[in-house]
Order: structure tokens, then sequence, then C-alpha cells
């Protein structure tokens, strides 16, 4: 019925909290609990098996997932606080029968087993048992006299001794106990405490095992010592599952089951003897007693460095799940092992560890991650999982990939994350089981471990203290397997049923092959062992071929009613599982060496310990670090660096410009200068050549002074001419633009080349005015140029100084610089004012001079003046008359003179004013430009 089926995949976590203990299959026993035959035997009610998630703080994804790279390692120190005083429980744990790994400092022997072989066991054993032994309360035996065995490994076994069967667990090897400080466990203790086994003689816990019971189990003398060691690394066990129905008798006298003697008797015709093996548990054993006889030291031995897998086998409904989870109340060989793992981290202060795990299942052969969760697929519907193929490497050996694993750092994150892995397993009501497993589970566990240095470093920072040496791996495979049944109603479990009987004749295939593979007929071992046929046995490969200590659980259900064991051919399933077991046992023989320290820098990424990967990936990281720091710092001081030059290239510039600037303004000043000296050259010339003309004739006085007129004060000359001849003294008062031209004056020139008299024409004096002009325009348009270029040049240094950094001592510079600007022009005026002065007191030297002359002389140059100024105004008059008002004199006398100055001296006085203020008016006005004007609007005159 495929409805049954139930793949529990897309069941979403419980979100309430989880039990203590890991969730073991929910089945409907058809069982009644009722019916169970030793109820204060500690067995539990298969009604027991439910689930119970009440206490357990279950969180999802809690557990981080192996991509994680900030997963902190486990290690003693790591468990939070430590053991209480007076709480520590002692718990006495044998661990002699695996090898013994080398002390520190010493190799690992080529077999585990050479130097602990060599030890007597037996006394060790005794001594170990000594105190336990009066404890053991006497066990129903129902050994009957042994006989002998048709099958192969059980009368392999038989015929040797039956009473010392090999066993790693407690054969050979030294003992040693160790104390197991379990108070500070964040997994709480199971409920049924595996110390209060009633019927089993352990002093503490589970963990002293069956002392007395050695000697019977040895099998060295089987065997040689080489073999002996192997074997010791293979434990088979057959553990007899309790009736759930009423006695049937002829059951009960077909079957004997001597847990004592590690043996199970068959009387029936077919396949009937002793069937020994390393353990047998009866049915009233419980599973902490399973497990410290199958798994205990097998688990330790991993924490040490070896492979390690234990699986369980059986028919279906024998109790597999039963063993290797358990129940809430009696946990089973997995929840076990993980409390054991986690107090071996705690004993061993001197290593660190990391955990992950993953789980898988084998259904219908495929292999499903069960932890990888439900894939959501297009549309939101949950799509099919990434296959999930098998690999192999020389490191690894036969690993499947990809698959999720997961860190733990705690017992209960590792249950927790089981719990979740059997939410997803396939179950299925089946006609003998209501909850069969319809798939092969594998649990695998990598403990990775490196030591640690002795004490904390000078920073106190453990992780800093680890030594960086190598890495220890090893696997621990917790296995449980589908059981073999025969052929249901339902197509889809026949086709599971299928599957898994199948997988599980290659195992017996390979099991059996193993054999052979000892050894070959021609001396050689056979290979051509079919572990490709199923993927079960491919995974088991390393497993099944030696590299590994081996544990197999085998299950059994001797009683018939109320099982699968009802059925007619029960005893022939029962007998195959047992032939199964002896076939393994004397079969597979586990060479399985210590994990050397690898060093973790060879293989690929994926290969390597996590631990190295984190190593390299921290080693990386700090490398990228100091990379970034190096390349940051490398950065920084090529900013510095190029931050400092572009400064250096601005004050350069600015320096540049303002060397420029000064050298413009030197410039100007210069030119400006030269200018002016220059025209107060012409100046003095013109006072010169006043001074030279004074000592000639009067009549060539005039001439030379108007020869020399080049400045507004050599206008005074015609001023004094003037005096004569009122009508031209009105010319320069109308404007200095109102002189003729050179061109309007040609006629004077004439004239004055006519007199012959030495007096200047009015167009040579009217050129040398405008020279003159002329000359102040340049001067005033040089003036404007210097202020607007120091202007400019304060616009631009004040610009510059806000953007600078040392905009304070710029801004205070260039305010410097504008006043000593301003002081400068200030100076310049001045100059220019005592020119001017100088210019007026020149004026004035040369109006008395004249002065002297007019007052001195007869009337005759008068005359001779005043007409030939009369025969000069003749030109001028029409200018006058054009630009001046029109002159009411009678045309008679003198027509066109202007009426005749009542003070001529004043008339002079009056023009050198007039000319002096307009100049000074016209200076002033183009500083007032300059400076007002903003500097695009300046304009020339
Ligand atoms: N030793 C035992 N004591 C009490 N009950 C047991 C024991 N072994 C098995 N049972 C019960 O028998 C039933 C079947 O057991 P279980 O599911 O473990 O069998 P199985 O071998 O795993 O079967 P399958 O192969 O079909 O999964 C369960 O209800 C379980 O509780």
């Amino acid at each position: 019925m495929s409805g049954n089926t139930l793949p529990r995949r897309s069941i979403a976590p419980p979100t309430g909290p989880l039990p203590s203990l890991p969730v073991p299959k929910q089945r409907s026993s058809n069982a009644s609990p009722a019916s169970l035959r030793t109820p204060s035997s500690g067995l539990p009610s298969p009604s027991n098996r439910a689930v119970s998630y009440s206490n357990s703080p279950y969180r999802p994804g809690a557990a981080k997932h192996i991509t994680s790279p900030s997963v902190p390692t486990i290690a003693a120190e790591h468990a939070a606080g430590g053991p209480a005083p007076g709480k520590s429980l002692r718990k006495v744990v044998s661990i002699g029968a695996f090898p013994q790994p080398p002390k520190h400092g010493l190799r690992t022997p080529s077999s585990p087993l050479a130097s602990s072989a060599s030890i007597n066991g037996d006394s060790v054993d005794q001594r170990l048992s000594t105190g336990s032994k009066a404890s053991i309360p006497s066990r129903k035996s129902s050994l009957k006299k042994p006989r002998a065995s048709n099958i192969g490994g059980g009368r392999g076994l038989l015929s040797k001794s039956p009473l010392s069967p090999p066993s790693f667990l407690n054969g050979n090897g030294s003992a040693e106990s160790v104390a197991v400080d379990t108070s500070h466990l964040s997994l709480p203790s199971p409920p049924q405490s595996r110390n209060s086994s009633p019927h089993r003689s352990r002093s503490t816990s589970a963990t002293t095992i069956e002392e007395g019971d050695d000697e019977a189990r040895g099998r060295k003398n089987n065997k040689t010592d080489g073999e002996s060691t192997n074997k010791g690394n293979v434990v088979v066990s057959v553990r007899v599952r309790p009736d759930v129905g009423p006695k049937d008798g002829q059951q009960d006298r077909d079957w004997d089951v001597n847990g004592k003697r590690h043996m199970v008797t068959y009387h029936g015709r077919d396949g009937g003897g002793d069937y020994i093996y390393d353990n047998v548990f009866d049915t009233q054993d419980n599973n902490a007693r399973v497990y410290d006889a199958t798994a205990k030291r097998l688990v330790r031995r991993v924490m040490e460095g070896y492979h390690g897998t234990v699986f369980a086998y059986g028919m279906t409904g024998t109790g597999k799940t039963f063993s290797m989870q358990g129940t809430a109340t009696s946990p089973g060989v997995i929840p076990l092992a993980i409390t054991d793992i986690f107090s071996y981290i705690r004993e061993t202060p001197y290593r660190e560890f990391l955990l992950r795990v993953s789980y898988l299942e084998i259904y219908n052969e495929k292999i499903n991650d069960l932890l990888a969760g439900p894939v959501i697929g297009m549309g939101g519907q949950p799509g099919p999982q990434e296959e999930i193929k098998l690999r192999e490497d020389s490191k690894r050996g036969v690993y499947a990939t990809p698959l999720k694993e997961e860190i733990v750092q705690s017992p209960t994150q590792l249950l927790r994350v089981i719990s979740r892995g059997d939410q997803a397993r396939r179950v299925a009501g089946t006609q003998f089981n209501s909850r069969s497993s319809r798939s092969h589970a594998v649990v695998q566990i990598v403990v990775e471990s490196r030591e640690r240095a002795p004490g904390p470093s000078l920073a106190g920072d453990k992780r800093s203290a680890i030594i960086p040496g190598g890495v220890r791996v090893s696997t621990l495979s917790l296995i449980d397997l589908a059981g073999s049944e025969k052929a249901a109603d339902d197509k889809e479990r026949r086709t599971e049923g299928s599957h898994i009987n199948k997988s599980l004749l290659t195992l017996g295939a390979v099991v059996g092959g193993l054999a052979g593979n000892k050894t070959g007929k021609d001396g050689k071992k056979d290979n051509h062992l079919p572990y490709r046929d199923s993927k079960l046995t491919r995974l088991l490969q390393g497993a099944l071929s030696g590299n590994s200590l081996v544990s197999i659980l085998c299950t059994i259900q001797i009683g018939a009613s109320g099982s699968v064991a009802a059925s007619s051919n029960h005893a022939n399933e029962t007998l195959n599982t047992l032939k199964f077991a002896s076939r393994a046992k004397n079969n597979i023989v586990s060479h399985a060496k210590k994990a050397d320290d690898s060093l973790g820098a060879g293989g690929d990424a994926g290969s390597r310990a996590l631990l190295d990967r984190y190593r390299l990936e921290i080693q990386d990281l700090k490398r990228q670090l100091e990379e970034g720091k190096k390349k940051e710092d490398k950065d920084e001081e090529e900013d510095e660096f190029r931050r400092d030059r572009e400064e250096e290239r601005a004050r350069e510039q600015q320096d540049k410009q303002r060397h420029e600037e000064q050298m413009l303004e030197m410039q100007l000043a210069r030119t400006a200068l030269k200018e002016r000296i220059e025209h107060l050259n012409r100046l003095i010339l013109s006072s010169k050549s006043l001074g030279v003309n004074n000592g000639r004739a009067y009549s060539s006085m005039s001439l030379q002074r108007a020869s020399t007129f080049s400045h507004v004060s050599d206008f005074r000359p015609m001023s004094v001419r003037s005096s004569a001849s009122h009508a031209t003294l009105e010319v320069p008062r109308a404007s200095i633009q109102s002189f003729p031209s050179p061109v309007e004056g040609s006629e004077e020139d004439d004239s004055v080349g006519e007199n012959g008299d030495g007096l200047a024409s009015q167009g040579v004096q009217i050129q040398a005015l405008q020279a003159d002009l002329a000359d102040r325009n340049r001067y005033i348009a040089t003036l404007e140029k210097r202020l607007l270029q120091a202007r400019r040049s304060s616009h631009s240094r004040l610009s510059m100084s806000i953007n600078s950094r040392h905009g304070d001592s710029e801004d205070g510079g260039l305010l410097a610089t504008i006043a000593e600007r301003d002081s400068e022009i200030s100076t310049l005026r001045a100059q220019l004012e005592d020119k001017e002065r100088m210019i007026t007191a020149l004026t004035a030297a040369r109006k008395r001079n004249d002065t002297a002359h007019d007052v001195g002389s007869d009337g005759s140059p008068g005359s001779r003046r005043t007409s030939s100024y009369q025969r000069s105004e003749g030109s001028s008059v029409n200018i006058l008359h054009a630009k001046g008002p029109t002159s009411p004199t009678s045309p008679n006398s003198a027509p066109f003179l202007p009426p005749a100055p009542t003070n001529p001296g004043k008339n002079i006085e009056e023009m050198t004013r007039m000319l002096d203020e307009m100049i000074t008016g016209r200076v002033d006005r183009a500083a007032r430009r300059s400076s007002l004007m903003p500097a695009t609007e300046v304009r020339r005159p």
C-alpha cells in the first residue's frame, strides 16, 4: 500500500522541545505492552518507542552547516562550566579490547592490536572483574552441551574452543580506567540510567562488562597471533528480541540462547548446532548493555583515530532500529555513542576536536540526504533532490557526495540533527512491522582532532596556542539496515523489499566472498568482490575490506508468536541471519590503523580535514588582512605624497602667478614712471627752453615757447600774448578740443612762418597740448591698467586663498598686498600731485616771467604781437565764431577780437587754473572710474 510510505521529508521539524535522547521510529507495535514477558527486566514496552518532544528545546537550524567558516572546534574547555563539585560521576571504562594508541612520541604499531595482543588479557580482565564478579547475578543459563554445528562460521568456532571466542572488546590488551565526568553534559542523562541495569554486573553504569566471560570468548587459541589480532577488530553480536506473543513451546524447545557463553543453539534438523559469537544478548539485555558490549570501545577507538563501523543486520521487525536508536527510556547505540564521544572530548583537554555529521539513506538503490531538507522546485513545489553519487579516493575511501554535513558542538545538537534525519527517513507499515524501515540508514560522524599546545599563549588566546600540527581524521559510521523480508502484497512494498533483499544478498555475498579474498587459490587475494552490485556494499566497502573496526549486531527473534517469526519459515530466516553473522565473524579481517596526524597540505581541498581547511582559511584570511593593511598603508602613503605634491604644485603655481603679477606690476610701474619721466623731461625741457628764450630776442621767445608747447603750462605764453589781444583769450575757455586741428591751423603755421617773429604758432601749441593730453591720457590709462591688474590679482588671490589650506595666512598676505598696492597708488597719486604742483609752480614762474616782460617792454612788440595776433586771429576768428559766441565788437576796431579784457593777468590765471582743473579732474575721474567700474567695463579713454 503506497499510502503507508511515510516520507517525512516534507514534515516540518517540531517547534517544541526535543527529547533528551534520539527519537526512534514511532511504531504502533503489533504487540501489546501487556504481553511483554518481563516488565521488570527494564525492557521497554513497544509503546515506549513513541517519541516525546515535550522536553527538548528543539530549534531548527541550530546546527551549523559545514560551509560556515567560523565554527569553533570542540574542546574540553569549551564545555560550559566544569563538573560541579561532588556531582561528578565516575565511570570505569575498560578500553583494553580495542587497540591502544601509542603514548605520546611513540609510533603507532603496524597493527593496532599487535602490542596489546602480547599482554595477558586474561589477567587484566580478571583483575578488572574481581570486584564486579561478586555482584553479578547468576544469569539464567540455557546452555546445553554443544554439539557439532553444520554452519560454517559456527562450526569453525565450535570445533576449536567454543568457550574462548576472541573479542576485541574484552580480549587482549591493557585495560584502562578513565574517569568520565558527565555532570556538565548538556545532554541530560537518560531517564533509564545505565547504572540502574538490574541484571548485570556493572559497578556503575553499564561500562564494566562481563569480565568473567572473557576466558570463554577468547579466540586466540584458534588463530595465529596475527589473525587473532585482526579478528579482534571485528565484533559480531547476536541479539534476541523478546517475544511479544504467547509462548510457543516448540520454539522454546528448538532454540537455546546462552548469553553467558555467547552462544545460540538450534536444535532443529536443518542447520542445527551451536552458534557462538562475540556477544549474545538474550531478551533480557537492554540497549545499554548491548551498546557497552558492542560499540563502546569502538567509539573510543574512533575518538583516538580509528575508523569504526557499527551496523545492525537482521530480519524485519527483529529490533535493528530498536537497538540502534533505542527509545527515550532506553537509548540505543547511536545516542549512547554520542554521549561517549562528548565524554571523550571532555576527557581530552590536550586535543581539540571538530565533529561533523551527515545522515543518508539508501532507498530503492538511491541515496537520499536526510539532512538536506526539502528541496523547493519550480512553483514552490517540492523538487527532486540533487542526485547523490558515491565516489572514491585514496584518502577518504568511498564516500557519498554531495552530502550535507553539519558541524555539531554538543550532544544535544548532534542528537537533534540525527532526529531530524530520522524524521526524513522512509518508514512504512508492513505485514511484519507497522513502522518498518524501508531504507538503509547511515549516520556518519567525522571526528577531526589535533593536539593543543600545553598552555595558553602569552596573549592568552587559546586558539593561537594551537600547535600547527597535523589533524587526525576518523569516521564513525552507525548503520541501521533495512530488514530482509518476504514478498509483500503491496507493489511499492514489494519494490522496496526487492531492493532491500538484493542489497542484503550482495552484502552477504561480499561477506561470504571475503573468505576467499583472504586466501586466494594461487596465494593471491581475490579482489573481485561484488561491492559495486549495491550502493550498500559500495558504501561499506572500506569497513568490509578491513579499513575500519567493525561491530555487527545481528538481531533475531526466535519466539514465533506475534511477529514475522511466526511465519512458517522464520527458523530459516533466523538461521540465515546467524549464518551471516558467523561468516562476518570469520571472514572480515580488519587491519584498521590509527589515522596519522596529517599535516593537511596534500590532497585536494575536499579531502582535507575541516580543521586543516579552517586553519588554511584562517592563515589565508590573516595573510589577506595583512596584505590589505599593507596596501592600505601604501595607498595612504601614496595619497599623502600625491597630496603633498599637489599642494606643492599649487604653491608653486601661486608663487609663479604672484611673481608674474609682481613683474607685471613692476613693468607697469616702470612704464608709468618712464612715461612720467619723459613727460617731466619734456616739461623740464620746456622750462629750459623758456629760460633759454628769455635770454633771446623777445620776439623769438614766444616762438620758442610755442615750439616747446607741449604741456598745459606752456599755454601761458599764449595767455601772456593774449593779454594784448583779448579776442583770443576766450579760446581755451570753450574746450581744449576747440583748438583748431593742425590742418585747420595750417594757416597759422604759415602766418608764423610768414611773420618769422619766433613765436609758436597756434597749431604747434595745439599739437603740443594734444601731445601733452595724450601723455596724460596714457599715464591715466597706465594707472587704470595698474589699478585693474591690482584688482584682478587681489581677486584671484582671494579666491585661491579660499580654497587653499592655509587660507588665513594667505588672506593676510592678500590683504597686505592689496594694502601695498593701494599705498603704491596713493604714492603715485601723491607723486602726480607733486608733479602737478611742480607744473603749477613752473607755470606760475613762467607767468611771472611773462608778466615781467610785458610790463618792462614798450608797445612795439606788443603792438607787433597784437597786429600779428590780430592777423593770426583772422583765421581763428572763424573758429571762434563757429564754436564760441559772436563777439559784439565793432567791425572797425578789430572786429574779430574779443572784447578787451579788463584784467589780462586774471585771464591768464583763470586759463591756467582751468587747464589745471581740467587735467586734475580728468586724472581724478580716471582714477575714480578705474576704482569704481568693473574690470570688464573699463574702457580706454
Ligand atoms: N529487544 C527488544 N525489546 C523490546 N522491544 C523490541 C526489541 N526489539 C524490537 N522490539 C520491538 O519490535 C518492533 C520492531 O522493532 P524494530 O522496528 O526495531 O525492528 P527492525 O528490525 O528495525 O525492523 P525493520 O527492519 O522492518 O525496520 C518494535 O516495536 C520494537 O519496539
